[in-house]
């Protein structure tokens, strides 16, 4: 199928990450012909600086926890040393493994891929020029029936003195050595997710965000338990601060905060968000246009300003997250190529964040309930029985909310070990509506602490009412 023989091809993808890759494929799956530009590293963010590298590094800093637990199962087991360049090279092989991966699952699609940085020259032409990561890219000028922009984001750094002094995510996983005294700003999911790498790891971890809580927009009882397992995790958390600078004091950094703490650290995190990736693109040139907030502006079938010119994914920033990017991208490729739309329910996104113990949530907070009406809250906190004999102070809390009017679970919460692999299961269960009595009727699991979802009898509160 050809849409515009004039074009070079029907379909022309900026960015190879999570939603561009989806997207190319499905797109020549139906027959289009495509090409797909990438700049730095096939698979983008989640593969390469992001979800992947991040799980391996979580489950890294674990082994020390499990060494500590086993004593209490009769075991003397000892801590060992652990080699992080080691650590490094056997992530960086698997990534490896995988952008190879990406590469042959598009090319046995027939998707054509290009290295190179792609900028606009018109709204169906695409130049081409060779980055830093890709010198020998050969330059290229493409013309496109439609072009997606898959282009990701990219960390936001604060402005204050001494800023270039601080690494981001995108620079955390090729550290040439694990840093023993880390301080990361920002209590978002990376700020969190790295403060419980490094702490597990073995380093001084200090955390400092501007919230009393940290993960702000998440269930506030999760919050709390969220705080409370930092703590445990011998995290110092500097809460209602912020940094004002960073300085060099030998070998290492010295973070000033706004009360006047100084906190010093032989690595500076800043985990202080991302911001759409839109810059080189020259997105004038083609008439698309960026929103208040710096990201492309689209309707909902992810059509830009410019007819033809669509996108998808992080550069959008609607729920910056993978499985959304990869959604974004299969929908819009059914839609143009098919003719028929796919549905997705973004509305019961599930989240996690891999903290040790981790946590996950989906559908409303008790807040997002209580605005909409009454809501029936459920909570359970126990010890979970691995800890009875561990002798860990390590509770998990599980929530549970429930619109009274119509007794759907509107939305499932959980801090607590494996609470993501949990959480899948409960997002299938609040995306189909079903109610609270389905929970109850449903048989438990035991032992795990999977059945206190539906074992949750007593009402623990009502809110909004
Ligand atoms: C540290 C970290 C951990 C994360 N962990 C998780 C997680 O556990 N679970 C989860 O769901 N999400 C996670 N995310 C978020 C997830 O990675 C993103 O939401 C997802 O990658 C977005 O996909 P995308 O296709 O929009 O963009 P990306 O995956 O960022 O891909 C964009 C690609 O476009 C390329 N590009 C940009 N501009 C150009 C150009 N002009 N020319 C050519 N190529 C270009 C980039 O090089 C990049 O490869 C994490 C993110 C980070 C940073
Ligand atoms: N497990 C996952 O699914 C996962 C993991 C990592 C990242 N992600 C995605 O990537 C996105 C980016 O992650 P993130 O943690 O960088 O962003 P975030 O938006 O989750 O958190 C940003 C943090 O920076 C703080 N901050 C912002 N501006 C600041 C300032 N001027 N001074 C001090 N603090 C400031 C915020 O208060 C917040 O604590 C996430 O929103 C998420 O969509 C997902």
């Amino acid at each position: 199928m050809s849409d515009n023989a004039a074009y070079d091809v029907d379909l022309l993808v900026i960015g190879a990450g999570s939603g561009g890759v989806r997207c190319a494929r499905i797109a020549a799956g139906h027959g289009a012909r495509v090409a797909i530009i990438e700049a730095r590293h096939w698979g983008g963010t989640c593969v390469n600086l992001g979800c992947v590298p991040k799980k391996l590094m979580v489950q890294a800093s674990e082994y020390p926890d499990y060494v500590a637990d086993s004593h209490g199962f009769g075991w003397d087991t000892q801590p060992g040393h652990h080699d992080w360049k080691m650590l490094i090279a056997a992530k960086d092989r698997e990534i490896e493994r995988l952008n190879g991966i990406y590469v042959s699952m598009l090319e046995k699609n027939g998707v054509r891929l290009i290295t190179g940085f792609a900028r606009f020259e018109d709204a169906h032409t695409v130049v081409t020029e060779p980055t830093p990561l890709s010198p020998d890219a050969k330059p290229e000028r493409i013309t496109a029936a439609r072009i997606v922009i898959a282009s990701g984001s990219t960390p936001t750094k604060l402005d204050i003195e001494g800023v270039d002094l601080a690494i981001t995510s995108d620079e955390v996983f090729h550290l040439a050595e694990m840093p023993r005294r880390v301080c990361i700003v920002g209590s978002g999911y990376i700020g969190v997710e790295f403060a419980g790498i490094f702490a597990g790891l073995g380093a001084e971890v200090d955390l400092v965000y501007r919230q009393p809580l940290p993960l702000r927009g998440f269930d506030e009882d999760l919050r709390s338990a969220l705080h409370t397992a930092i703590d445990q995790r011998g995290v110092r958390q500097h809460v209602k601060a912020s940094p004002t600078s960073i300085r060099r004091n030998g070998d290492a950094f010295v973070v000033t905060l706004d009360s006047g703490v100084e906190i010093e650290a032989d690595c500076v995190m800043l985990a202080t968000g991302r911001h759409p990736k839109t810059s080189g693109l020259a997105l004038e040139k083609a008439g698309v246009r960026l929103d208040d907030g710096g990201r492309i502006a689209v309707d909902a079938a992810s059509q830009t300003s410019t007819p033809d010119i669509y996108a998808i994914g992080d550069v959008t920033n609607r729920i910056n997250l993978t499985p959304v990017a990869i959604a974004e991208g299969h929908i819009l490729a059914d839609y143009l190529f098919a003719g028929h739309e796919r549905e997705w329910a973004f509305d019961t996104t599930p989240k996690a964040v891999f903290f040790t113990p981790p946590l996950a949530s989906v559908g409303l907070t008790e807040d997002e309930a209580a605005e909409r009406g009454p809501a029936d809250i459920y909570v359970s906190s126990f010890r979970p029985m691995r800890h009875t004999l561990s002798g860990r102070e390590r509770r998990t809390l599980m929530k549970l909310v429930v619109d009274q009017a119509s007794q759907k679970v509107v939305g499932a919460h959980m801090l607590g070990e494996d609470a993501p692999e949990l959480m899948q299961g409960l997002a299938i269960a609040v995306t189909a509506g079903l109610r609270k009595a389905d929970f109850d009727r449903t048989i438990g699991i035991h032992p795990t602490s999977g059945e206190e979802f539906v074992t949750m009898r007593s009402r623990t509160r009502v809110a909004g009412a």
